[in-house]
């Protein structure tokens, strides 16, 4: 089980995380939905052991994989070999199904400035995706992606038969995932003194 138990993050006085606990099943894509700034991105980094709690315990499979709310490419690099510069040297030749599997085959020599913000978004998360992992933790994948893609993809990374935990705003691709976990209430509590 994926679980956060009783964990806070707080960021100077504004506490983002206050004694959150929840359980995410290893099974299938699990959406994080609510308003912004309410913690999803918070959460993600906690998942991923790039953000530290404030007690609490956080239980995660090894070698969890993070796609980053910013897309993070490098001009210099075209689609194909954003893919292979993340695969170990003996699979450098499988750049085309993990761009097959965003839709982005026709667009394998281009560099992101050739690419529009969507195409940019799905180069993001195939690499993500390329890296493998025990969980992949999804932070707004579908950003200027259109919903019947958004559907398509997300039935591919269902068959990697690896659990997922994304975060979205947008309703289409919440209702295309197997569950949903709000993050709702008040998305910031100031805390006195
Ligand atoms: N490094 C930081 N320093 C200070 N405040 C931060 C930091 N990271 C996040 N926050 C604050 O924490 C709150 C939650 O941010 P977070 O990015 O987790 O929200 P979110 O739900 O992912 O939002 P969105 O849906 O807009 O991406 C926000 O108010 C944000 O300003």
């Amino acid at each position: 089980m994926i679980s956060v138990e009783d964990i806070t993050v707080c960021f100077e006085k504004k506490r983002v995380l206050d004694h959150f606990s929840a359980c995410f099943p290893e099974k299938g894509i699990t959406a994080l939905s609510g308003p912004s700034g309410c913690g999803k991105t918070t959460l993600l980094r906690v998942l991923a052991g790039l953000q530290e709690t404030e007690g609490g315990k956080v239980n995660v499979p090894d070698r969890p994989v993070l796609l980053f709310q910013e897309d993070r490419l490098l001009p210099w690099r075209t689609a194909a070999q954003h893919i292979s510069d993340v695969l170990p040297r003996a699979r450098r030749g499988e750049a085309g199904r993990w761009l097959e599997l965003v839709e982005l085959e026709e667009a394998a020599g281009q560099r992101p400035a050739a690419l529009s913000g969507g195409m940019r978004r799905r180069l993001a998360l195939a690499r993500t995706l390329a890296c493998g992992g025990a969980v992949f933790l999804l932070d707004e994948p579908f950003t200027g992606v259109d919903a019947p893609c958004a559907g398509r993809i997300l039935a591919r990374i269902r068959g990697l038969g690896v659990p997922v935990l994304l975060s979205s705003h947008e309703a289409e691709v919440v209702a295309l995932c197997d569950r949903m976990i709000p993050l709702d209430g008040p998305p910031l509590r100031i805390l006195q003194g």
